[in-house]
């Protein structure tokens, strides 16, 4: 099935390669213990101990098996035989038992250890997801590597802790089939490898073709849960209804499924054709180590009684090796999907943001912007082009300019949200590059184009601009007022209590301009000197609008605001307006100078008023 560009353009990830994966593994194992390490030290120490003395009793009772065939087909009368293999036998049952109790203590602390793993990777995720810039979550490659991460790169940490354990288990079992062997004769040894190397093989090829296969579906699975969310969310079941295109949606997913079904399909009898294969073989191996074991008994270069016991470790070996392979290749494969986990957390720590000693100023006096340039990633064209102004105390700064012009972009610029790429940005004089950036970003509120609905009270939805901060309910409300929410928060069930979000029962919704006045009021509670406010109002109505310029105008007082709005009205009165197009500011003055130069501004000022006043 054809798939469009931005589906199949995920790279294939240049390590499946059997032999690389093992020189990487080590590493690997590594990593995963210390997530265990890190999650509790004693669980992981009692896990390690208990496992290695699970395989230290198992290998007892092989070696007591061979004691007791040993003794009982010796030659002579069979009480004596009994007699002889009785100590042998005791060990055995003693082993057996020991090994029992240790096993179950073993599942216990696995038991343990396992979601403790878990949840420590899971957190070393979000701390780091929540950690890089702005920037990366544009780049479509690391949000790639996100989702394998986040897909099976947790489950995989989790896994490889739980077959790094299998892989010790089973070679402390085999070396004690092997070694019997050895001893009983030597050449049944190679037999033994010969008879699970094909098993082993086909393991490992099932395993990289499940997840190259992975590797090529990613994308199209990231799109499908997207269109899956459009059509079982509540947000956008309006549109989809009103528009009608549930059919055009439900073909898309459907396109999507299938292009994984056929590849999972073609993956499946691939993988089971390999499987038959390898297990063809190994039966093939199997039967020739027996064929070996007779012509040395035919021959009489073996006793029975030894025969009897290389039979036993045969038997026994394999079983170990198979459970080897077996544990070697889920260790190969979730090494894959960790590989994954290791990728982006090393990724995005590089991508993390600088950690600085130097924090911002509490207040500034000047924030400018000099020469400054920043492109999206993988963008033709910078969306900011060597843009230079001045913020001083106390002004508001109106940004104008058409659709895409730029205008959020360099509103995320002073928010201290991308880094520019070429220019500087100083406040009061001081790069800002030198200071951490989350100083900047406590001294600036933003009012977002489409404020975050966070799924927490009213109360907490506009305490959460100053979390960090304790606060009274009054404080709170006052910010609402401020921000014109007070008033329909108070109409709630709850009122300042009430849950705003409907996927909870008693959960409230909100209207896109109550939402938008709680997001004002939010950032009017954060205190911030810089106040940004990007299209505060374009939700609200006719008074609502009046309200909160004006507050706005109050609040400048003291502090620099940052207007953008399509409603030229509302940008009159600012202290100075920069016009963008195609990211440059092409025009700039008050609006009496604007008006006068009879440019875009004069243009965009005179096209709106003419409307209202046709109307
Ligand atoms: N996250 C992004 N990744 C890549 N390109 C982006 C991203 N956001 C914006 N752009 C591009 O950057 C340019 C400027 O966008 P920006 O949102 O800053 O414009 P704007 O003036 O705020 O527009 P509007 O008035 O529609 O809000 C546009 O060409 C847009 O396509």
């Amino acid at each position: 099935m054809e798939l469009p560009y931005w589906l199949t353009s995920t790279q294939e990830a240049a390590n499946t390669d059997f032999s690389r994966m093992l020189r990487r593994l080590p590493r690997l194992l590594r990593e995963a213990w210390l997530l265990g390490w890190r999650a509790s030290r004693r669980t992981t120490a009692a896990v390690l101990v208990l496992q290695l003395a699970t395989g230290v009793a198992s290998a007892v009772g092989l070696i007591s098996v061979v004691g007791v065939f040993d003794g009982l087909l010796q030659a002579g009368p069979t009480p004596e035989r009994v007699r002889a293999a009785v100590p042998s036998l005791s060990l055995l049952v003693l082993a057996l038992a020991v090994r029992g109790l240790l096993r179950s203590a073993a599942t216990a602390a696995h038991g343990r250890l396992s979601p403790m793993v878990y949840e420590t990777a899971e957190m070393r995720l979000l701390d780091l997801t929540t950690r890089v810039d702005l920037a990366t979550f544009d780049d479509p490659a690391w949000r790639d590597a996100m989702q394998r991460a986040r897909d099976r790169g947790t489950m995989a940490a989790q896994q490889l802790v739980d077959q790094g354990i299998e892989v010790l288990t089973s070679v402390i079992g085999l070396t004690a089939a092997a070694g019997v062997l050895a001893v009983l004769h030597p050449a049944l040894l190679p037999m033994l490898v010969l008879a699970v190397l094909p098993t082993g093989w086909a393991a490992v090829r099932a395993a990289r073709l499940g997840y190259r296969s992975n590797l090529r579906l990613i994308a199209v699975w990231r799109r499908q849960r997207m269109l899956a969310h459009l059509m079982a969310e509540r947000e956008p079941a309006g549109e989809l209804r009103a528009f009608t295109v549930r059919r055009f949606l439900l073909v898309e997913v459907a396109r999507l499924l299938r292009a994984t079904t056929e590849e999972e399909i073609r993956v499946a009898d691939r993988v089971v054709r390999t499987n038959v294969t390898g297990q063809a073989l190994s039966g093939l191996a199997t039967g020739l180590a027996y064929g070996m074991l007779c012509w040395l008994l035919w021959t009489g270069r073996m006793e029975l009684a030894a025969a009897g016991g290389a039979a036993y470790a045969i038997n026994i070996g394999i079983g170990k090796l198979s459970e080897l392979t077996f544990a070697v290749n889920r260790v190969y494969e979730q090494g894959l999907y960790f590989a994954d986990f290791q990728g982006f957390t090393e990724l995005s720590q590089e991508r993390a943001e600088p950690s600085l000693e130097r924090r911002a100023p509490e207040r500034f006096e000047e924030i400018r912007l000099d020469r400054v340039t920043f492109s999206y990633p993988e963008a033709e064209r910078p969306a900011v082009a060597d843009v230079s102004l001045t913020l001083r105390r106390g002004q508001i700064i109106a940004l104008v300019g058409e659709n895409g012009s730029g205008k959020s972009t360099l509103a995320a610029v002073l928010a201290g949200l991308y880094r520019p790429q070429q220019g500087t940005v100083t406040w009061d004089g001081t790069d800002v590059g030198v200071m951490h950036p989350e100083s900047i970003r406590e001294r600036v509120a933003v009012v977002m184009q489409e404020p975050t609905r966070w799924p927490l009270s009213a109360r907490l939805n506009i305490a959460i601009g100053r979390h960090d901060r304790p606060v009274s309910l009054n404080q709170v409300q006052e910010s609402a007022r401020a921000g014109d929410a007070h008033e329909f928060v108070m109409e709630l069930p709850r009122q300042y209590e009430t849950l705003l979000s409907r996927h909870f029962t008693d959960g409230a919704d909100l209207s896109g301009g109550q939402w938008q006045r709680l997001a004002v009021s939010r950032a009017f509670h954060r205190d911030a000197p810089l106040l940004i406010c990007d299209e505060p109002t374009a939700n609200l109505d006719a008074r609502a609008e009046h309200d909160v310029y004006r507050r706005l105008r109050d609040l400048a007082a003291g502090r620099t605001v940052v207007l953008i709005t399509h409603r030229m009205a509302s940008v009159r009165e600012a202290d100075r307006i920069y016009v963008l197009d195609h990211g440059s500011v092409v025009e700039e003055g008050d609006h009496q100078e604007l008006m006068a130069a009879d440019g875009l501004y004069a243009q965009l000022f005179t096209l709106q008023a003419s409307a209202y006043q046709s109307a």
